[in-house]
This record gives structure tokens, C-alpha cells and sequence, in this order.
């Protein structure tokens, strides 16, 4: 990892800020970058065409983060809001003008238009920006042109004599064991300390020049001297909805797979329009015991022929002709030549058999119109008419698989159902079982036992990974081996600011991992960290959640986060929690942050829904506040105008459990 070249894609845009998924040019340029292995993206966002969101984003990702290439897309234009090039050209400590006019010269040659960018790129640090226009079309141009060269730029702006590039220019030998990737970076003081062992070998150091102990994400490291960690983290706070809609466009539902009709539907989506192989029913039955009758003939005494049982027989049933009756069950196949059935309610017995044994003549009482209490063939489902659809959820409810198993269908598509393995870390974790008292510092693992319950409840399957201590090599590990078995991997612990928050710098540095997000403004749930895992034998990365520690914080984000999107791995169109406006029964104080309370909707005598929050003190530690918990109340961050909620208001709840 530490030979890859740590990427920033800044997308720009007003719009692309409020509606995440509309932005292309960013996940475009995301996807050039991870398609050359010596690229890594360590981090993307998206900000409006706002001059001090910009300077502030991309300043922390030089300085703090100390990316080898910051890439912005978007707002290089003539548009009234345009401000990329002022807000990044104060932020250069020195330009780049060549590089600027190579990818000018170029991209005019093919639109003229080209000439409406402002571009700009230059040196800040360490780091080389390169502001790119908003297309998708021109960034893959722009990016093409100097794709080559960045590399060996990158190479000098760290210090490095671009030796390496000038020899493979020269058709010089590179020299033994050097990898392609390692020809940009190998001469830089960047290249000492992680990757190569991770401080356990020759390639620790830390003696570097000021500059130099800011590399790598060794300020987040994995081996960096406490005092020499950073202060703030480098991970941007991202609004909630741009997070939910970063982890709903990484997920994508998995491939069909053809399972039996029975119970194993239960939650799955079907992939396939299932089509009626047999009607329903196969044949003409009764509705009621009584009397097959002609209707035609009407109320009087008829002889009784036949009987017709509900019970399977070879052939037509027996014929009944006009001035004759038979006696027909619930079920039955009706004789040929009946029009309509009586109920046996509304007949009188005439005259039996001498021994009394059996019906001879029966009086029918009441008038029937023809067809009545007759089910004709399909005349619930008929051959070839398609009764569920592609998409549609096999619910527990039984009415999919009740269906299903009358039609003659044995078999369905449908997709394959996500594994999600629970990881816990800490050294302070023990197993909540273990039958032993606590020593001091210890505390019970209740994070695993509670989402391996929500899952199940959900009916997804689940690995439980156990607890890793909070050392690099059994992290890495436990998180491998996870990824391995399962579409999603979750921890929970160790992703804030502490010594032993391991989780992020981890997946950065061990398993070549991009973090999509690393905080959010959100409470509980802020250092809620997703991130997307590339496979050695696939093409498609697995999706990682590090989630906090505190068990509240893990379960509210359990909720909002990883179960939506096992509902979308799983295939589900609707994917996120439905939700209702309750009357919220008491004040609360509103936080800076927006919040999750935990609460208990209700619905009221009169038929209307209440809400109240299941304690005033919501800390995140408080796993009670959880006790009888059927919703999460969505508070909207304080502002000076509304610093609380009132009692009567309405307030949006998320349903997470049944209503009680
Ligand atoms: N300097 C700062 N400190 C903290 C910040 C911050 O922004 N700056 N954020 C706080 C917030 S918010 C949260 S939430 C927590 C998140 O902590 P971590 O994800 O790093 O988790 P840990 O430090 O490992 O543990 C936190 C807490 O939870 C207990 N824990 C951990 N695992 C389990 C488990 N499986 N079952 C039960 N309890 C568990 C652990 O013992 C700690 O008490 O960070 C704040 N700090
Ligand atoms: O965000 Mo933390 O989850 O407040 O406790
Ligand atoms: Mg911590």
C-alpha cells in the first residue's frame, strides 16, 4: 500500500452536493484512478461551488491527510457559480502551468468549448492538485492526458530525483524487485514506514524532516508514536444524507440464484416474473356441500345418482342429466352436466335406500342461478397468467409461497440473500457468556450478541467473527477472514480518536481499502466509517462498516446503515426503513448534531401515533435507552431559531420494529 498514490476526488458542484447520486464525474474519475493499480482512492466528497468548502476541503487533504494528488471535478466554468480556480489558486504554493496547458492544448484540439475552462493546477506541500471541468467526458480526456506523467511528478514533488522515470525513459534495466508502482515513490521520503512490515522492519523510521513525519497516513498510523498522531481527524464530517446515499451507490444486489418453493423464500426478492404452469383449480369444484344440480330444472324432488368427495380420481366425473341430482362435497369435481350447486341447508331428505344406508330422492328447496357456488377452472389463476413479479419480496406473511405451491411452479429465481459477518475489537472485549466476573477495564461484548439478533430477526444470514484484540496483525487478520466468508463485513470499536483505534488506518494501509466516509453529523453514529474492500480474485470490492464502539451508536447505525443495504444486496427495491410523523408527547432539546433518539411510537386510542423517547439521558453508551425501542425519532441538528422540539409537534420516525 504504502507504493500506491493516495488519491482526493473533490467533486464540485451545487447540485451534485444535494443530490449525491446525480454526481458522475467524480465516481468516473474514481474508477480511471482504481482501473491503474498504482492509484489508490483514499478519499472522495462532494462540496457545492462554495469558495471556502473548497478551500477547506482540499487544504485538509494536503496538510492533514497529505495525498499524493488531489483531483477536483467541476466548477472550472464561466457559470456565475464557478469558483474552483479562485478558491484553489490562493491554496498553490507553486503552479503547474505545463500541466495545465498540456491537458488546454489537448482538450481543444477535440471541443472547442475546452477553452470555456478556467482550469488550474499546482503544488501545495507534498500534494499536486489538478482541477478538472465537470464532465464526466472531460475528465476522462483531461485525466488521459497526463495520466503518464503524474506518476514522475509526483516522484519530484516528494523530493525524489525522478531517476527511476529517467531510466525506464532511457530503456535503462530498472533495478531487481522493484515493482511498477514503486518506480513513483521509491526514491521519496514517503516510501519509509508502512507496508513493509509495519515498523518491524528496516524501513521504520522516524527521524524524517517536519515534512516528512506527515506522511503516509502515518499521522492516522499504524505505527506512528502517540504524540506524533493528529489532533483532528482528517476524515470530513458528511452530512447523513450524502452518507446514505454514498453506501446506497456502492451496493449493488447480488446475482440470482434458483431455490425450491418452501420456507428458504422467506425475504427473498424474486428475480423472475413466475408464470402459472397449472390453473387454479385444475377443475370445475363445488363451494359447498349440497347438491350438484341442472338449474334449470329448479325447486323440486330429484333422484340422487352420484356422490363427488373432494378426493383425487381417474377421468371425467360421473354425468348428471336433466331431472337428476348428485350429492357433491366442499371440493368436489363437479359432475359433467351440472350448472350449479345447493347447499345442503337448503334441501329435505325424500326417501332413502331400504336400509336406510343411502340417499334415494332429495327435495331441493331454493333456486340457484347457473354457476353458482361453482369455482371454474382458473378461475383463480389461469395457465400462463403471471402472478408475481420480478422484484416482488416472498414475505413471511405466506401469501408468496401459498401462491407459488398452487401453481405448479417448483422452482424459483431469485437473488441471493447477503452473509454479514459481526467483528468486535477491543482489548477491553470479553465474551458476554464467558461465566466469568469482569476484571477491571473489561467489559461484555453486547454489540455482537445484539446485531447477530437484528439480523436474524431480518432474516438474513450471519457470521459471528468473535472479538479481535486491538493489535494490527489480529485486526487484519479477523477482517480478511470476514471478507473472505461474507458479502459485508462490521466491527464495531475502534474508529474514533483513541491510541487503539485501529480500524480506519487498517483498512487504509493493510487491506488497500478506500474509506468512502469516515464521519458523519450525526448522533449517535459520528465516526461511522464505510469502505469498500478490493478482492485478489474478483472484480468486485466487498463492502466493510467500522462501526463505533458504544453499543448504542453501533445498533442506531447497524439500523440506518447496514440493514438497508443487505435489504439492496438482497435486492430489495424498497430498502430503507419506512417511517411515520408522530406526535412527539414531550419538549426535547435539540443537538448540534442531527439525532436518533430511540423512541416508542404508538398508536393512540383515538387511532392517531405518539412517539416519546425511551429516556432523556440518549448517551451513547446507554444500551437501556434501547430497552422496548420500535423507532428512531429523526431530530433535526439545533439551530438559534428552533433550539428544542415541543410537545405536540410532529416529528418523523423511523419504524425499526412493529408498532405497538
Ligand atoms: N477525541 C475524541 N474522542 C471520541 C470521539 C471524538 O470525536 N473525539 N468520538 C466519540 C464518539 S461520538 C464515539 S461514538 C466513540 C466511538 O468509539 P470507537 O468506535 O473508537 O470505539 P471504542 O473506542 O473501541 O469503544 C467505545 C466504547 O464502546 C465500548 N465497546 C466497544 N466495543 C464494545 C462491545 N462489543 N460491546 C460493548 N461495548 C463495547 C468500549 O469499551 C468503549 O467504552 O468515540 C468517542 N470518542
Ligand atoms: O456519535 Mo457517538 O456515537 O455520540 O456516541
Ligand atoms: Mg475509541
Amino acid at each position: 500500500m504504502s507504493n500506491q498514490l493516495r488519491v482526493g476526488v473533490l467533486t464540485i458542484s451545487d447540485t451534485a452536493s444535494t443530490d449525491p447520486v446525480s454526481d458522475t464525474s467524480g465516481p468516473s474519475l474514481c474508477r480511471l484512478l482504481e482501473a491503474e493499480s498504482r492509484y489508490t482512492v483514499q478519499i472522495t466528497a462532494i462540496v457545492p461551488d462554495d469558495f471556502k468548502a473548497i478551500q477547506k476541503t482540499v487544504t485538509a487533504w494536503c496538510d492533514d491527510l497529505d495525498l499524493h494528488l488531489v483531483l477536483t471535478t467541476g466548477g472550472t466554468g464561466f457559470g456565475v457559480r464557478d469558483c474552483t480556480p479562485e478558491a484553489v489558486l490562493p491554496l498553490l504554493e507553486r503552479q503547474t502551468p505545463g500541466i495545465t496547458h498540456m491537458i488546454f492544448s489537448k482538450s481543444v484540439q477535440i471541443t472547442p468549448y475546452a477553452a470555456l475552462s478556467r482550469a488550474v493546477s499546482g503544488i501545495r506541500g507534498q500534494t499536486l492538485i489538478l482541477t478538472f471541468p465537470g464532465s464526466p467526458k472531460a475528465v476522462k480526456e483531461n485525466f488521459e492526458v497526463v495520466a503518464k506523467l503524474l506518476p514522475h511528478a509526483i516522484d519530484l514533488v516528494r523530493g525524489g530525483t525522478g531517476k527511476k522515470t529517467h531510466e525506464k525513459m532511457q530503456g535503462a534495466p530498472r533495478p531487481s524487485g522493484l515493482a511498477d508502482n514503486e518506480a513513483a515513490t521509491s526514491s521519496s521520503s514517503h516510501d519509509h514506514g508502512h507496508g513493509h512490515g509495519h515498523g518491524h522492519g528496516g524501513h521504520t523510521c522516524f527521524h524524517h524532516s517536519d515534512r516528512e513525519t506527515k506522511t503516509d497516513a502515518a499521522s492516522l498510523g499504524l505505527d506512528t508514536p502517540v504524540p506524533r498522531r493528529l489532533r483532528k481527524s482528517p476524515y470530513p464530517l458528511i452530512p447523513m444524507d450524502q452518507a446514505l446515499a454514498i453506501v446506497m451507490g456502492k451496493v449493488t444486489p447480488l446475482p440470482s440464484v434458483e431455490k425450491p418453493v418452501n420456507e428458504s423464500l422467506i425475504g427473498a426478492v424474486l428475480d423472475e416474473d413466475v408464470v402459472a404452469v397449472e390453473a387454479v383449480p385444475g377443475y370445475r369444484a363445488a363451494i359447498l356441500d349440497g347438491y350438484a344440480v341442472i338449474d334449470t330444472d329448479g325447486p323440486g324432488q330429484y333422484p340422487v345418482t352420484s356422490a363427488s368427495i373432494a378426493a383425487a380420481s381417474e377421468g371425467s366425473p360421473r354425468k348428471i342429466l336433466p331431472g337428476q341430482i348428485a350429492r357433491i362435497t366442499t371440493g368436489g369435481a363437479l359432475p359433467e352436466g351440472a350448472t350449479a350447486v345447493v347447499m345442503v341447508e337448503d334441501t329435505q331428505l325424500v326417501k332413502t335406500s331400504e336400509d336406510g344406508a343411502q340417499e334415494e330422492i332429495v327435495e331441493i328447496l331454493a333456486k340457484v342461478r347457473p354457476g353458482e357456488a361453482i369455482r371454474e377452472i382458473g378461475s383463480d389463476v389461469q395457465v400462463g397468467q403471471t402472478v408475481l413479479k420480478k422484484g416482488q419480496v416472498i414475505s413471511a406473511v405466506g401469501g408468496e409461497i401459498g401462491v407459488l405451491a398452487s401453481i405448479g411452479v417448483h422452482k424459483v429465481a431469485v437473488r441471493q440473500r447477503p452473509t454479514v459477518g459481526f467483528l468486535s475489537t477491543g482489548n477491553e472485549v470479553v465474551n458476554h457468556d464467558n461465566g466469568q466476573a469482569l476484571k477491571m477495564g473489561q467489559i461484555r461484548d453486547s454489540n455482537r450478541p445484539t446485531l447477530i439478533a437484528a439480523t436474524k430477526a431480518a432474516g438474513f444470514d450471519y457470521l459471528d467473527l468473535g472479538i479481535a484484540p486491538d493489535s494490527p496483525d489480529d485486526l487484519e487478520a479477523a477482517i480478511r477472514n470476514g471478507l473472505e466468508k461474507c458479502d459485508i463485513v462490521v466491527t464495531t470499536g475502534g474508529v474514533s480518536m483513541g491510541e487503539m483505534d485501529l480500524l480506519k488506518p487498517i483498512l487504509e494501509q493493510k487491506l488497500g481499502a478506500t474509506i468512502h466516509f469516515g464521519r458523519i453529523m450525526m448522533k449517535p453514529g459520528k465516526p461511522t466509517t464505510f469502505a469498500t474492500v478490493p478482492q485478489a480474485n474478483s472484480k468486485q470490492s466487498k463492502l466493510m462498516f467500522a462501526l463505533p464502539g458504544n453499543p448504542v451508536s453501533a445498533t442506531v447505525t447497524y439500523h440506518l446503515f447496514v440493514l438497508p443495504a443487505l435489504r439492496k444486496l438482497a435486492g430489495y427495491e424498497k430498502y430503507m426503513w419506512p417511517s411515520v410523523q408522530a406526535e412527539i408527547t414531550h419538549d426535547v432539546r435539540l443537538d448540534e448534531r442531527p439525532e436518533y433518539q430511540r423512541a416508542i411510537v404508538s398508536v393512540t386510542a383515538e387511532g392517531g401515533i405518539q412517539a416519546h423517547s425511551t429516556d432523556k439521558n440518549q448517551m451513547s453508551s446507554r444500551m437501556v435507552t434501547m430497552l422496548g425501542v420500535n423507532s428512531l425519532m429523526v431530530l433535526p441538528g439545533k439551530t438559534s431559531e428552533r433550539p428544542s422540539v415541543k410537545a405536540g409537534q410532529k416529528i418523523e420516525c423511523l419504524l425499526i420494529g412493529k408498532l405497538v
